[in-house]
């Protein structure tokens, strides 16, 4: 619930559309969704690193690393999730305004908060990128080992064994990571930034 009262909007002087200008791009976020393992922080790195290379502006905003600071008081029931993203959500539409090109790496895994944050952005500037994996592979790689402590109870409310993840409907995007490799994901995120001309 919104307590935004007596407060008023400033206008800024320099405007998103200046910044993209002066930047020679433009700005969008890559709001990738998937369950843990599946590939999300991988590909959104490899993305970062390959725009950079080009004097592309980006930046990763990544679930782990943003709960440790921004979101350190939340955890992982649903209403806890929904609050992350929704932060995620807003700070991602400052980093478009600020020109840059944004991708965030958290599973997101409610339908309803994704389209939310697609709400608060501008035609073409929110890009959805579903990494679908199986859980089987996700739970073979297991990089930091946390289904292997969620199938022994250790963790609980652990994205798809008793927490639910809810599949994008219409991504523009559709990842699949046990099928491709990183670069050939990268490669696919990149045809749909040439596609919509923000590179
Ligand atoms: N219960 C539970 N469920 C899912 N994931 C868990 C859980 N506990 C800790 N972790 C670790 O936290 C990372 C997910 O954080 P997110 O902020 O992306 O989650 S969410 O979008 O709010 O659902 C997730 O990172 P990724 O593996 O990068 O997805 C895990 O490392
Ligand atoms: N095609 C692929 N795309 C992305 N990651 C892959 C792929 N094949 C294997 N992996 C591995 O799977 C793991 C994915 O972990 P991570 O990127 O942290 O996922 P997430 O951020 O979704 O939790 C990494 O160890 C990565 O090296």
């Amino acid at each position: 619930m919104s307590k935004a009262t007596n407060i008023t909007w400033h206008d800024a002087a320099v405007t998103k559309n200046d910044r993209r200008a002066s930047n020679g791009h433009g700005s969008c976020v890559l709001w990738f969704t998937g369950l843990s393992g599946s590939g999300k922080s991988t590909i959104a790195n490899a993305v970062s690193s390959k725009l950079f290379q080009q004097g592309i502006n980006e930046y990763v905003l990544d679930g782990d690393n943003i709960r440790h600071g921004l979101n350190q008081d939340l955890g992982f029931s649903d209403d806890d999730r929904t609050e992350n993203i929704r932060r995620i959500g807003e700070v991602a539409k400052l980093f478009v305004d600020s020109g840059k090109i944004v991708t965030t790496a958290f599973i997101s895994p409610f339908r309803t908060d994704r389209d939310h944050i697609r709400s608060l952005f501008e035609e073409g500037e929110f890009i959805e990128v579903f990494v679908e994996c199986p859980i089987e592979t996700c739970e073979v790689r297991d990089p930091k080992q946390l289904y292997a402590k969620a199938r022994r109870g250790e963790i609980k409310d652990f994205t798809g064994i008793d927490s639910p993840y809810e599949r994008p409907q219409h991504p523009e995007i559709i990842i699949q990571s046990h099928l491709l490799s990183v670069d050939e994901a990268v490669q696919k995120i990149f045809s749909k930034l040439r596609e919509r001309f923000i590179i």
